[in-house]
């Protein structure tokens, strides 16, 4: 009873954590909401973003389609068989993943192969520990790759863009943090929270980092240095600039968490954790006897929703141009767009990300996609009873991974538009010119929103590669996406970042001694 109990424990808190922003993080987002002008770009995207998070939590679907790499953290009163709950974990994890909450994304790293069950070697990681407590505690992180790909390691002394030195102090960690978040831009689907770790070693430091991810959003650090330092960095990373999805605005970073440990004298680290929007983690309390969850953490005040967002995704509709687009489309059509348009696709599209890529460039398509969409994602996918295919979640992933490949890909197969989040770099602004392509940037992490434009599976090609990493032949109903690179040599990521980088430079002077 107890071992049945315990996985069915295990099983809610990963859906919950998949499908239910906890209360701290929609207050967060919500203020942000409150901080951007109606109908900028960051507006609209926050928008969505407030109506995905509602779609999640009604249809018990996940919030973003990555659903990360899932972390557990335990804590176990002396005596407790912490093997029955690794075993209760695993099986609790396969029936997510069968159900839809999870996104199959344990990857084997040397032959690509996916588990299909987010088991696999070292996956999912599990850290025990004992206490003194009668009952066990389980701790959730889902951290997505995007944002996970954002994180960075300082080893200080060093050298930084805008900001210049940064010492072996205080000041020369506020140095750091802030650069962390200038290099992040929009691709960790901002605005986001970061965890921070000061001092250890390479890997401790960077678990004292994702440790303060576990704290409350609206806590304040017992140690009063550090308090005024997240304070600090709270208030001067918003004047950045950098905005939602990297899109310009006031609502760069919702959160910032520091801890401290100490280090050996030749090292001194600063670990940052960039968590996206999507901050998805949650914990309970388990009765050690029944197996059964006895409280919820993140519990305090009350659960937002976001009821009011119709009348401002209208006015910031009206402040750009909208214009619909079906594939195949032509070179004119392509030409006529500038960044800042909003466009509406209704149609078919491919998704392509990583695997599809890389594949492209030594292979021939299975599809022509002369005048064809390319969409960046890896979707949550079922298969029906009638053996067709269901999308049960499909936000976009962070495009610069392409970059590589893509212009070079676009020109081959005479692909129109890629559609993904975070911005291209300049090889691919160049073939978007010369060639006469677009880039249109979705809103990261609102797999919801657009799970629900998405009509039909109407064929899927190299399924050999996983199901995030196939081709999904996508019949979708008024897409909307925005134009961040145009074939003009316009790229609005490349003036986010260009302004930022001046932003931060007002950092440079000392603050903290
Ligand atoms: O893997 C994905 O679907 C998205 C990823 O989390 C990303 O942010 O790029
Ligand atoms: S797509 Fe964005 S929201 Fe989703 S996991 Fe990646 S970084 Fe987070």
């Amino acid at each position: 009873m107890y071992i049945e109990q315990l996985e069915k424990s295990m099983y809610d808190l990963i859906c919950e954590t998949s499908t239910n922003l906890p209360k701290d993080v929609r207050r967060a987002v919500k203020a942000a909401r409150e901080k951007e002008d109606a109908g900028t770009r960051s507006a609209l995207s926050l928008d969505t973003i407030a109506k995905n998070i509602n779609m999640a939590d009604d249809k018990i679907s996940p919030i973003c389609q990555d659903t990360g790499l899932p972390t557990f953290k335990i804590k176990t009163p002396i005596g407790v068989n912490q093997l029955e709950i690794k075993a209760a974990i695993k099986r609790a994890l396969v029936q997510a993943t069968k159900d839809g909450k999870l996104r199959p994304n344990s990857v084997d790293s040397l032959t690509g192969e996916n588990s299909g069950d987010n088991l696999g070697e070292g996956l999912p990681v599990m850290k025990f520990e004992q206490w003194e407590n009668d009952h066990i505690e389980v701790r959730l992180i889902l951290k997505g790759g995007g944002c996970e790909n954002k994180n960075i390691q300082y080893s200080l002394p060093t050298e930084l863009e805008g900001l210049g030195r940064a010492g072996r102090d205080l000041d020369g960690i506020r140095k750091c943090i802030l650069h962390s978040v200038y290099q992040a831009q929009g691709q960790g689907c901002s605005a986001g929270f970061i965890g921070v770790g000061i001092g250890g070693d390479r890997a401790s430091g960077y678990d004292l980092a994702k440790e303060q991810l576990f704290r409350e959003v609206g806590d304040v650090n017992p140690h009063p240095q550090l308090a005024e330092l997240e304070s600090y960095i709270l208030e001067s990373a918003n004047k950045l600039g950098i905005g939602t999805m990297g899109f310009g605005g006031e609502a760069t970073l919702l959160g910032c968490k520091i801890g401290v440990m100490n280090r050996i004298p030749a090292s001194f680290f600063v670990s940052v954790a960039y968590n996206c929007w999507a901050y998805r983690r949650m914990a309970v309390n388990i009765d050690a006897t029944t197996g059964s969850v006895t409280s919820w953490h993140y519990d305090e005040g009350e659960k937002l929703s976001f009821f009011d967002q119709g009348d401002q995704q209208e006015e910031a509709k009206q402040a750009s141009r909208t214009v619909e687009l079906t594939a195949p489309i032509s070179e004119e059509q392509i030409r006529d767009l500038k960044v800042g348009d909003v466009v509406k696709i209704s149609g078919r599209m491919y998704t392509g990300r990583d695997a599809i890529h890389k594949h492209l460039s030594e292979n021939d398509s299975p599809v022509d996609l002369n005048g064809q969409i390319i969409y960046h994602c890896g979707p949550v996918v079922l298969k029906n009873e009638d053996g067709g295919y269901e999308i049960k979640a499909a936000g976009p992933t962070t495009s610069i991974r392409e970059e590589p490949y893509q212009g070079d890909i676009m020109k081959k197969f005479g692909i129109r538009a890629v559609i993904g989040k975070g911005g291209m770099g300049p090889k691919t602004l160049a073939a978007l010119e010369e060639h006469g392509g677009v880039y249109l940037n979705a809103i990261g992490g609102a797999a919801q929103y657009y799970a629900d434009c998405i009509k039909a599976v109407e064929g899927v090609d190299l399924l050999q590669f996983g199901i995030p990493e196939a081709m999904w032949h996508l019949r979708v109903e008024d897409f909307t996406a925005v134009v961040t690179m145009d074939s003009h040599g316009n790229s609005l990521h490349a003036d986010v970042d260009k302004s930022s980088l001046e932003k931060l430079s007002q950092f440079k002077e000392k603050v903290f001694s």
